[in-house]
């Protein structure tokens, strides 16, 4: 789920989890209503909620002993799942530790086992990885990824595209409360005009003519860059051989040339708009 601050996606997850009752409707989970007092549904959900919570003067493991006490675990089980989710977030070797001594990335690794503690079917992470480094931000996907491979599902909230480019199989923007777009990331894709870019550096600057003959080529959207260095945005990706046969053919042989995929960041910016949130 991507949206902006304030879409909306924290109170989403809230009525998913059953923290809070929806105005209208209602939240089914395996045809189970999911409500404050259904505790079997509940069960079914482990949940990374955005604000860390931790208790600082518990080691990590005593930390996940208390929350897995809270889910019913005792004895030899909550001992091993305590070890199991450790191992999961890459935490083994920490967990004699406090979370006082450790960086934002493994606070919120430590989350997220134990969200897991229970062994939840669904997986809910609300914007799990704001303020994490970019090492720690892989190694929670690298956990992510493995659990999605267990069939585990996942329910992940965020802003950045790539990071549900990376992980989702199912994409629901949202804004104002309100969806805006629900579907594959290829669906989703579908909806760019230009959903390839093709970047050619030519020997010789583009004049106002070549510009415009490539302009009418098969597949072109639309042209950016200027001199020798162009930008081309292209309907698919298979459109770009042809072009650089055309190139080449009327004497402008590209001298690099470079596809890439347009990104769904632009259709995030297209449906939400561009103007600043606070
Ligand atoms: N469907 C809705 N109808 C009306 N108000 C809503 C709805 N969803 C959320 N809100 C309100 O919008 C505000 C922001 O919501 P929320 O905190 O869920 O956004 P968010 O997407 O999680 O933002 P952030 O990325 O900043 O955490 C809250 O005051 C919430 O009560």
């Amino acid at each position: 789920m991507i949206g902006p601050n304030g879409a909306g996606k924290s109170t989403t997850v809230s009525m998913i989890c059953g923290l809070l009752r929806p105005d209208a409707r209602q939240v089914l989970l395996d045809g189970e209503v999911v409500s404050a007092g259904n505790s079997s549904a509940k069960h079914k959900i482990g949940l990374v909620p955005q604000e860390l919570a931790l208790y600082d003067d518990l080691s990590a493991n005593e930390n996940l002993k208390l929350f897995g006490a809270l889910y019913g675990l005792t004895g030899n089980q909550l001992k091993t799942r305590c070890r199991e989710v450790l191992a999961l977030v890459n935490l083994s070797d920490r967990a004699a530790d406090k979370p006082s001594s450790f960086s934002g990335g493994m606070k919120r690794r430590l989350n997220i086992a134990a969200a897991l503690l229970h062994d939840p079917q669904l997986l809910i992470l609300d914007e799990p990885t704001v303020g994490v480094d970019p090492q720690s931000r892989n190694a929670i996907f690298d956990s992510l990824e493995q659990l999605k491979r267990e069939g585990r599902s996942l329910i992940y909230t965020s802003h950045y595209m790539e990071e549900i480019e990376r992980l989702a199989d199912h994409i629901v923007v949202i804004d104002h409360g309100k969806v805006l777009a629900d579907e594959t990331p290829a669906a989703l894709h579908r909806r760019l005009p230009a959903q390839a870019a093709l970047q050619v550096d030519l020997a010789q600057p583009a004049d106002a003519v070549l510009l415009e003959q490539i302009r009418r080529q098969p597949g072109v959207i639309d042209i950016a860059g200027k001199d020798s260095n162009l930008q081309i945005g292209l309907r698919v990706t298979e459109d770009a051989l042809p072009l650089l046969q055309w190139l080449t053919a009327n004497g402008q042989p590209p001298l690099h040339f470079m596809t890439a995929k347009a990104k769904l960041e632009d259709i995030f910016l297209g449906l939400t708009g561009r103007s600043l949130r606070d």
